[in-house]
């Protein structure tokens, strides 16, 4: 596409330079820049993507998309006020609204995220339709998986990825939409067919400062449901919401598109009954004005999960698939990596590893080893450095509060002292709690120390970091994956008992 032709329907636009190249990629890093591509200078949180201006230049760079008029340049430089922004419309007219040839499923809220696109997307390829899923976990494009290092990529990738996933033939694209992805405008441009909300407890209070702005930028799912850029084709659009968090009454005012809600307690579209947690998974009953009622077995545990199992059915059903045969579907997941995957190496107690890394999602985790549990449970617990410190105390303060022991060490300290962290989550501590507690900064040392301390029947929870198999200290990211240090530990606390 010619430039000029790319930058026309963009307002606020100053051009700078002659000629009118052809653009073949919108591209936001230097690095990646090839031949053909527009360069986008993006002021980041570290560095200032002007400063790659001449490399990309160098690597080929037909045109650059600028806030600030450099001097002169080889190729023409295009001023707008905000290139983070501008860059996903750039990219959506580069790729051709890929947004519009696949239906997208953007669920958002603090926890649950990643479960539930990879519930819905298990009840969609059963029924038969190919689907794409972006999260957490990776991206994965039918059976082709690729790596992420976002929950939610930048604007650019994910029009890419969006263009990829519609190439391929999905029908779906389900994809977790952060809260920092709806702030900084990394989905403009998607056509959602689908919101769904799972809940908004505290996180991220380090980027969004309150509750209210941290639910305002979930909000931007809802509010901008069905809105497109490209005017040939209007669709009409779902918000999929939890009936029993208060948020939703917010979202539902929000949104001008169909309102669909699911819960367990108050009164919803499709609503779970006579439920039962059980170890080994959960079993609950769903009824439906709209679609009907079945019985549902999950291999998955937890109340969280069946709030996550509704969110996919709900989804299910919309798309007209029977919620008989939903239902179905989800009883062949055997669970999702790192949410309460256990860890088995023929010893006599549980260890379940799990994501939980905000008080909500910890507590969850807990009440749900609560009703499992036959004797102790130990939980080894750290929180993310550079993060919402605020969370610090409130984890801390819940583990040691609904568990019988706690180990308190590292997550992710990142650039952060590892045991400033530590005192973080000490202060959420009472003082007559002392017993019940110690730290141990090195997460290996201290899963060690849960697996040597277990005694038979007890349950270990190893929270924080789930499906993560690295750790990042300082700038520095090792390989470190809870899953196999509790198993290499149990390997070896069952040798010396041989
Ligand atoms: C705060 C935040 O949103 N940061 C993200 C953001 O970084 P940034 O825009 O500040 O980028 P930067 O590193 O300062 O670089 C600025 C620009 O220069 C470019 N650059 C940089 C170096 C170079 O040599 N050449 C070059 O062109 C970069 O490509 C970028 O365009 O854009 C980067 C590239 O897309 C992201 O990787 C980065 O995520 C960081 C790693 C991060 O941790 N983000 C967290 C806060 C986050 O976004 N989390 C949510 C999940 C939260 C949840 O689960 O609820 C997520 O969606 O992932
Ligand atoms: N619906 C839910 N409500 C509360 N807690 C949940 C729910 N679903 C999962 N959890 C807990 O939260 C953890 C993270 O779950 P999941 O990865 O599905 O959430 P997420 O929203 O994708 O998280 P992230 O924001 O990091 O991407 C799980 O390990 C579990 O402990
Ligand atoms: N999506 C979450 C992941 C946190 C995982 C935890 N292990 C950490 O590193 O803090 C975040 O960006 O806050
Ligand atoms: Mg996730």
């Amino acid at each position: 596409m010619k430039l000029l032709e790319l930058i026309q329907p963009l307002v606020n636009v100053q051009i700078i330079g002659e000629g009118n190249p052809d653009i073949l990629r919108v591209m936001a890093d230097s690095r990646s820049v090839q031949p053909g591509d527009l360069f986008v200078a993006i002021r980041g949180f570290t560095v200032d993507g002007h400063q790659f201006i001449e490399q990309a230049i160098q690597r080929g760079a037909a045109a650059v998309l600028v806030e600030e008029v450099q001097g002169e340049l080889t190729v023409p430089q295009i001023v707008v006020p905000d290139t983070r922004r501008y860059s996903a419309i750039l990219a959506t007219l580069v790729y051709n609204h890929p947004g519009e040839r696949i239906s997208v499923i953007g669920v958002t809220g603090t926890n649950g995220k990643t479960t539930t696109t990879q519930l819905i997307a298990r009840i969609l390829e059963t029924v038969g339709w190919k689907v794409g899923v972006i999260g957490t976990i990776g991206i994965r494009i039918g059976h082709q998986q690729l790596e992420t290092s976002n929950t939610t990529p930048d604007a650019v990738s994910l029009q890419k990825i969006l263009f990829d996933m519609a190439a391929a033939d999905c029908r779906y694209a389900i994809m977790e939409v952060s809260s920092h992805a709806l702030e900084e405008g990394r989905v403009a441009g998607i056509p959602y067919h689908m919101a769904v909300f799972t809940n908004l407890t505290q996180d991220h209070l380090d980027y969004h400062q309150t509750m209210e702005a941290y639910r305002a930028a979930k909000g931007k799912l809802f509010s901008r449901l069905g809105n497109t850029f490209s005017s040939s084709r209007l669709q009409s659009a779902y918000a999929i919401l939890n009936a029993d968090d208060a948020s939703s009454e917010i979202y539902a005012r929000d949104t001008v598109q169909e309102v669909i809600t699911y819960g367990i307690e108050k009164n919803a579209d499709i609503r779970a009954t006579h439920l039962r947690i059980l170890p080994e998974g959960a079993r609950f009953r769903v009824e439906s004005s709209i679609f009907g009622h079945s019985e549902v077995v999950l291999s998955i545990t937890g109340r969280f999960n069946v709030y996550n199992a509704l969110a996919a059915l709900t989804v299910a059903c919309v798309e007209g698939v029977s919620l008989e045969e939903a239902a179905q579907a989800l009883s062949s997941v055997a669970g999702v990596p790192g949410r309460l995957e256990p860890v088995v190496a023929g010893q006599p107690f549980t260890v379940l590893v799990d994501y939980a890394h905000t008080p909500d999602s910890l507590e969850n985790a807990l009440s749900t080893i609560q009703e499992f549990a036959q004797k102790r449970i130990i939980t080894v617990v750290g929180c993310g450095g550079d993060r919402d410190r605020t969370k610090r105390p409130l984890m801390a303060g819940i583990a040691v509060q609904k568990g019988d022991y706690t180990i308190l060490t590292s997550d992710n300290p990142r650039t952060e002292d590892p045991e400033s962290i530590l005192d973080d989550m000490e202060r959420g501590i009472p003082k007559e709690e002392r017993q019940s507690y110690e730290r141990v900064v090195d997460r290996r040392t201290a899963i060690e120390r849960a697996v040597a301390m277990a005694e038979a029947g007890d349950v270990i929870l190893i929270a924080g970091k789930g499906h993560e198999d690295y750790q990042i200290l300082g700038r520095k990211k090792i390989h470190f994956d809870d899953r196999e240090v509790a198993r290499e530990a149990i390997q070896r606390l069952l040798e010396t008992r041989e």
